[in-house]
């Protein structure tokens, strides 16, 4: 498929949706379960393509572990292979080859792993060749480029002779990804102890126990749905298997939501969402949830809302460069996303351009899963094209049948 072609609904929105597992969640239980010999026993894994490379990697015998897209994937077996003394070269798209990777493979070195880069300094594809202990197990780690690095080397931490002490330096941006690594380290019995006023995390030397684990539906996929309801006339969805008190920080959505318009009200189920009055400005801090951020902008730029972004920094390491793909598509929506200050504080201005100068929005996606979910929404308002749709495989494989039964929405494939 090359496009499809998304129409406003002609009605009311009423929808169930059962949404995907979180990646997240997913892939840290299966880094988890490796470390036990594969003796736990995983429920509703995730069908994200993320996740399925990491089952399909850790199980293969192959010398060459590809990765495709997927960060996690990447960042997490490279400490897995490495601390493992596995000998493997991972890889992955040409992009996943431009996000750095640098700041893990020198805690790992320090560790005393063996990797060496196949091409570049400080990015994949690299090599695992061994690992002796180095006898150190203390580590400074920057915690503001990517907490994947962090988790990365937390989960692999209890398999070290001497656990690991983790000491962050800089500000720490998507902490909440960390915390639900602490957590899901706890729940298979290995408690770190984390100082956040020394930004110090400590993790004991310890087997993990096998235990039976389900994963949560994801929250981040829930964010697309939150925007449907608040961008279309009249909605009410239902979103199924979501936990109020998540161990997922993109959770926020449903506060950061409630002034776009959004209320959710807790079921036994999920959450259902409906309508309420929306405010004409909001600011963001997505330091704690970056993969929220082009859902947000994208609701704002469609609903008239002024939106201040900050912590948006490490979108520009992501799939695509987030902020530049965001500024070249919101344009064709008539809104502008600008750097308002040096000091990394960003706005988006709704509707700066009349609609009616703006052409038939076709939407590029820049192998971008979330560019491609976080401008579906905008058809609640107006007919678009969304490039490459298929990128939603990434995270939410059923992203596109699920929003064909929003009632009155109509996808078309084009060609
Ligand atoms: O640990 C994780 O599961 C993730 C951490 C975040 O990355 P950064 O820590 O690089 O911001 C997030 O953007 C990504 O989608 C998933
Ligand atoms: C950034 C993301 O994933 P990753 O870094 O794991 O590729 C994402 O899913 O938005």
């Amino acid at each position: 498929m090359n496009a499809v072609y998304v129409t406003p609904p002609n009605g009311p929105v009423r929808a169930t949706i059962p949404l995907a597992s979180s990646k997240s969640e997913s892939n840290r239980a299966l880094i988890i379960d490796a470390l036990t010999d594969f003796r736990c026993e995983l429920h509703n894994l995730s069908t994200a393509r993320d996740t399925q490379t990491m089952i399909r990697l850790l199980r293969s015998d192959d010398p060459v572990a590809d990765v495709i897209d997927a960060g996690t994937t990447m960042r997490f077996l490279t400490a897995y292979f490495a601390v493992t003394g596995r000998h493997k070269t991972l890889t992955g798209t040409p992009r996943m080859c431009e996000r750095p990777i640098g700041i893990l493979v020198d805690a790992l070195h320090l560790l005393g792993a063996d990797i060496e880069y196949l091409q570049n300094e400080g990015y994949p594809p690299l090599v695992t060749k061994g690992f002796g202990y180095s006898g150190t197990n203390h580590v400074l780690v920057r915690g503001d480029v990517s907490s994947q690095y962090i988790s990365a080397l937390l989960m692999v931490g209890p398999v070290l002779p001497h656990g690991i002490v983790l000491e962050l330096t800089g500000d720490i941006g998507s902490r909440p990804y960390i915390e639900m690594t602490l957590q899901q380290m706890a729940y298979f019995g290995v408690e770190a102890q984390a100082d956040w006023n020394n930004k110090t995390i400590t993790v004991p030397a310890k087997a993990y126990e096998p235990k039976k684990y389900s994963v949560e539906s994801d929250w981040s996929g829930a964010s697309y749905w939150y925007s449907v309801v608040a961008l279309a006339e009249d909605a009410e969805v239902e979103l199924l298997g979501l936990k109020e008190r998540s161990l997922q920080g993109d959770s926020a959505i449903a506060h950061i939501m409630r002034p776009l318009g959004v209320d959710s009200t807790f079921t036994d189920s999920g959450v259902r969402l409906t309508k309420i009055p929306a405010q004409e400005s909001l600011a963001v801090d997505f330091t704690d949830c970056p993969d929220l951020a082009q859902t947000v902008a994208v609701c704002c730029a469609m609903n008239g809302i002024s939106l201040t972004l900050t912590g948006i920094e490490s979108l520009k390491i992501k799939e695509t460069d987030r902020v530049a793909a965001l500024q070249a598509e919101l344009q064709k929506l008539g809104a502008v996303l600008i750097e308002a200050e040096a000091n990394h504080r960003y706005e988006v201005h709704p509707m700066v351009i009349p609609a009616s100068a703006t052409g038939a929005a076709r939407i590029h996606t820049y192998d971008d899963h979330r560019m491609a979910m976080a401008f579906a929404p905008a058809a609640m308002k107006r007919g678009l094209i969304i490039e490459d749709p298929n990128v939603v495989a990434k995270s939410y494989p059923s992203f596109w049948d699920d929003f064909g039964r929003v009632a009155g929405v109509r996808l078309s494939t084009e060609i």
